[in-house]
């Protein structure tokens, strides 16, 4: 299965963002996308998920309308968005009779794993914010996606919450997961990804496999050497 995304330009009202991103994400593989604040990432993100309509361009699953396929995404955002008068519990409730999911063995799981137990009952406002990270964290993994969305997530994570994290994503890529990683950590990114897009001001700078990045003329040059020729080429 994948996810395409046809020349897409967007942004907000009449203010145009991003110009011009193309590429394809397969099942089982992860994508980087990686540049400065404000470079478009997020903006990015969400006209894949559906939360901004593309100006120009298109985004596809398996050809098909986003519309008709987007039971098929699921999306951590970099704030999490929690209903301010559901518990934890009944958060995943939620997710659980909107997926119409029946069983709670994968849920169990990842509330254990994520030593989520304890905040259980609680409401969003008396939870940390890494707290808050992971029951959306646990939110989008529940809901077995095919192509999972996420934006920066690793900044409100504890140590053990970031190494559970990246863990789940290996997991997940070999499920057979499609997975776009927005993020601004390039050691994180060049260890876990497929490919990397660089998106500088709103432009794809680069696209590049890992196995290029690796290649033997590049072999002494990291994922940050490349992030900052990119953007310093105009300075
Ligand atoms: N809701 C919004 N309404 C209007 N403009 C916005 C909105 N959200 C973002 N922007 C603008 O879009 C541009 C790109 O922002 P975006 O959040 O996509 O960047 P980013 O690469 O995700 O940055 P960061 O790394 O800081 O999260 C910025 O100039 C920002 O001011």
């Amino acid at each position: 299965m994948m996810l395409s995304v046809n020349r897409v330009s967007g942004g907000y009202l009449t203010r145009k963002i991003i110009r011009d991103i193309s590429f394809d994400l397969h099942t089982g593989e992860i994508i980087g996308l990686v540049g400065l604040n404000g470079a478009g990432k997020s903006t990015t993100l969400r006209h894949i998920v559906g939360t901004l309509k593309p100006m120009d361009g298109e985004v596809t699953i398996n050809k098909q309308d986003w519309y008709s396929q987007r039971d098929k995404l699921a999306l951590i955002p970099d704030k999490p968005h929690l209903y301010p008068n559901l518990t934890v519990y009944e958060h995943f409730e939620f997710i659980k009779r909107l997926y119409q999911i029946n069983t709670d063995d994968y849920l169990n799981t990842l509330v254990d794993r994520y030593l989520i137990r304890t905040h259980i009952n609680k409401y969003p406002y008396a939870l940390s914010k890494g707290t808050q990270q992971k029951v959306s964290i646990i939110s989008a993994m529940i809901s077995s996606p095919t192509f999972l969305i996420i934006d920066e997530p690793f900044m409100g994570l504890d140590p053990r919450g970031l190494k559970y994290f990246t863990e789940d994503l290996i997991r997940l890529k070999k499920e057979s997961v499609g997975i776009i990683l927005s993020t601004h950590m390039l050691n994180i990114a060049e260890s876990l990804c497929d490919r990397i897009i660089v998106l500088h001001e709103g432009h794809q700078k680069s696209y590049h496999d890992i196995p290029y990045l690796t290649a033997d003329h590049l072999k002494d040059v990291t994922l940050e050497d490349i992030f900052f020729s990119i953007i310093e080429e105009k300075r």
